[in-house]
């Protein structure tokens, strides 16, 4: 029997879904997006196996309905979802960075008889729209769902046995301690990325040149900055609170950076990044297939088509490869390949794929 699955709102993250619910057995994924520009792409690439344009219409003989669109707008829909006929066992999840709020609104869906269970993917990226999407955006990353308490076994089951294909880690949590930690490891980041964004242009009028020194940290510690503002103002409004919290949090931590640099003391200063350091390097790698992190730095030679010579020893030895990008470099230096790859064996097999053929020099940060 074919399982309709109905994806409403078909950007980043709801496309990406869509594809990999598309590998599913016996399943048909419909999509459906605001804008009537997404739903031609959508049908272009493939995202959905059907595109509609009435929703309530493809909702009545949906098995799963899975929305992503922005937080305030899952909201929305959720409201008028409850006066819809939907078949009897339907299972409908979101994608949503926050929770709390969806979840106080799932009672409503609940008091209908209609099963609600909160999800969140944590991967995604700075990029948005469908054309960003991809099947294997949530590989090996966290995926958190927020059933009721009470929630019916079977209902959870249905739903995990779809987003499997996602090849995520489907974990249960509580929907306000998701708030919480995301709070901590996302939304705030987010805020600070900002943040800085808005200090540099501030140096505009009396040091123009600074913006053209921001090289590699900068560019690291901001790229969430150009994340799509209105996916991030509905977030920030969602959870205001433990925002809040956290620019607490935050004040406190600048102040006792304050006092360290007040007292010019080396050891407490090298301290500070030696204890970030060890935490940082312990962090566990759970990131979706953009950011694997198993990275590989190749120094390369500027001339034609030594990309492509890379490329090619690493298929000839069958490596295959996630992601490839140079880091920006000045001109009259060598440029430098960052190429990553899904696990750590694979990278030593490209070192040593690479030193056999190759003197470039190589390191791993
Ligand atoms: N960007 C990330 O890294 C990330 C990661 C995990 C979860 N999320 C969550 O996923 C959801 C989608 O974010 P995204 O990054 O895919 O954003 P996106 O901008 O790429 O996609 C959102 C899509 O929803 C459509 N849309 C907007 N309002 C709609 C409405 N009322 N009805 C139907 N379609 C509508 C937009 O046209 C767009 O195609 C958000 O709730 C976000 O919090 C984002
Ligand atoms: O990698 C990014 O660009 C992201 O911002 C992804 C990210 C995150 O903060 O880690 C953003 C929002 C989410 O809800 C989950 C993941």
């Amino acid at each position: 029997m074919t399982q309709n699955v109905l994806v409403i709102g078909l950007g980043l993250i709801g496309g990406s879904i869509a594809l990999s619910c598309q590998k599913a057995p016996q399943t048909k994924v419909y999509g459906y997006d605001v804008l009537e520009k997404t739903r031609e792409l959508a049908a272009t690439l493939n995202i959905v196996h059907e595109v509609v344009t009435d929703v309530k219409e493809a909702a009545r003989i949906a098995d799963v309905i899975i929305f992503g669109t922005p937080v305030n707008g899952t909201l929305q829909w959720m409201n008028e979802l409850k006066t819809w006929s939907l078949k009897e066992d339907v299972v409908v999840t979101d994608t949503g960075s926050t929770k709390s709020l969806i979840m106080e609104k799932a009672v409503e869906l609940k008091e209908k008889g209609i099963t609600f269970i909160g999800g969140h993917p944590m991967a995604g990226s700075h990029k948005s729209g469908v054309t960003a999407a991809r099947q294997y955006l949530f590989e090996n990353a966290y995926y958190m769902l927020t059933p009721f308490e009470d929630e019916n076994g079977k209902q959870i089951i249905k739903l995990e046995q779809l987003l499997k294909y996602t090849l995520a880690k489907l974990v249960k949590v509580d929907a306000n301690e998701h708030d919480h930690m995301t709070a901590v490891v996302s939304h705030f980041p987010h805020i600070v990325a900002a943040s800085l964004v808005h200090q540099l242009n501030g140096e505009k009028q009396q040091f123009p040149m600074t913006s053209l020194l921001a090289a590699g940290g900068f560019r690291d510690i901001t790229r969430i900055a150009s994340s799509n503002p209105s996916i991030w103002r509905d977030i920030t409004l969602q959870n205001r609170k433990e925002l809040l919290d956290q620019l607490n949090v935050w004040q406190d931590e600048m102040n006792r950076v304050r006092s360290i640099l007040e007292s010019n003391d080396d050891k407490s200063i090298e301290d500070y990044f030696a204890v970030a350091k060890d935490v940082r390097d312990q962090l566990p790698i759970s990131t979706g297939a953009f950011y694997t992190t198993f990275d590989l730095y190749v120094d390369i030679p500027d001339y034609p088509g030594v990309i492509s010579e890379v490329t090619g020893y690493l298929a000839e030895d069958n490596i295959s490869i996630t992601n490839i990008r140079i880091l920006e470099a000045r001109e009259d230096i060598f440029g430098i390949l960052v190429i990553s790859f899904q696990t750590s064996e694979i990278r030593e097999k490209a070192v040593n794929c690479l030193q056999s053929r190759t003197k470039f020099e190589m390191h791993i940060a």
